[in-house]
């Protein structure tokens, strides 16, 4: 089965194209081929589907085999994949997710990088939708206790969800210890991503990232997304600002007028292979 290896600010996941290969169980192949030591290694895997409703369909697998509504950093490579593969001469479309159908705008750099623009939709900020068991709504400065220690965490949903707390120094905090613990927090039904991030300036945030699923990446699209919003929602920032991530920068914007999330960010490709397994 051929595979594409391709990043985004570093989020790295294997693509597999779903128009020619038919994948019986990708929970488990998500598992097997993001091993980094037996397998590829990845965050997980993304598979492109033909779609009813949109140019194309993306899946996304976490590297524990479980299944996301939507990766922010994955719809730009799907957008790059289908383009430089000559599946669309289009630079503008529309990919269904799990979270709705989004629309790309692309701007194409070389045959390695592409940016992209994505329409990221409107943020979900009522409790029981992101899902977060509060009684705020939208849920903001909600405690959580974590290894003796009480924590503020804004939730949003982007699709997806997650938690926002605020920290001195990202560089170095404790990111797995708390991450891994406040993601299967009774309080999320659905488990969570869980941001923590560093304010630099109002256009400026610096975030690490405990990602469902697959633990710290190097980053996270709808996290970013998330954090821009948990931002303005605390009056920490403007309602535009690069969030710098281990990975890599991305541009968030959350529209006044349409209350619609703009991510830009770049799509690599770093190479193609076969899998044998
Ligand atoms: N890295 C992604 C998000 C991937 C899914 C996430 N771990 C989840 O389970 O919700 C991004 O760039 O958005």
């Amino acid at each position: 089965m051929k595979f594409t290896k391709m990043h985004g600010c570093g989020n790295d996941y294997i693509y597999i194209n779903g128009f020619q290969v038919k994948v019986d169980n990708p929970a488990q192949l998500s598992i097997k081929m993001s091993n980094r030591h037996f397998g590829v290694g990845s965050d997980g895997i993304v598979l492109i589907l033909p779609s009813d409703v949109a140019d194309f369909r993306m899946r996304m697998f976490n590297s524990d085999g479980s299944e996301a509504e939507m990766c922010g950093n994955a719809i730009r490579c799907v957008g790059k994949y289908v383009y430089d593969n000559k599946m669309t001469d289009k630079t503008s479309i529309t990919i269904e997710t799990l979270a709705g159908i989004k629309i790309l705008d692309m701007t194409v750099v070389d045959e390695k990088v592409t940016y992209a623009k994505v329409d990221m939709g409107e943020p979900i900020l009522k409790a029981e939708d992101i899902p977060v068991i509060s009684d705020k709504s939208p849920v903001i400065g909600e405690e959580i206790d974590v290894n003796g220690k009480t924590f503020e965490f804004t939730c949003v949903s982007m699709g997806n969800p997650h938690a926002i707390a605020y920290v001195d120094d990202t560089d170095t905090f404790e990111v797995e210890k708390i991450g891994k613990l406040v993601e299967i927090d009774e309080k999320f039904p659905k488990k969570v991503n869980v941001e923590f991030a560093q304010i630099i300036d109002n256009e400026t945030i610096k975030m690490r990232v405990w990602e469902r699923g697959s633990g710290e990446t190097l980053a996270c699209g709808t996290g970013a997304c998330a954090t821009l919003v948990a931002s303005v929602l605390n009056n920490l920032t403007d309602r535009k600002a690069v969030v710098k991530l281990i990975g890599g920068d991305l541009l968030i914007e959350w529209d006044k007028e349409s209350n619609h999330i703009y991510m830009s960010g770049e799509a690599v490709t770093t190479f193609e292979g076969e899998w044998l397994l």
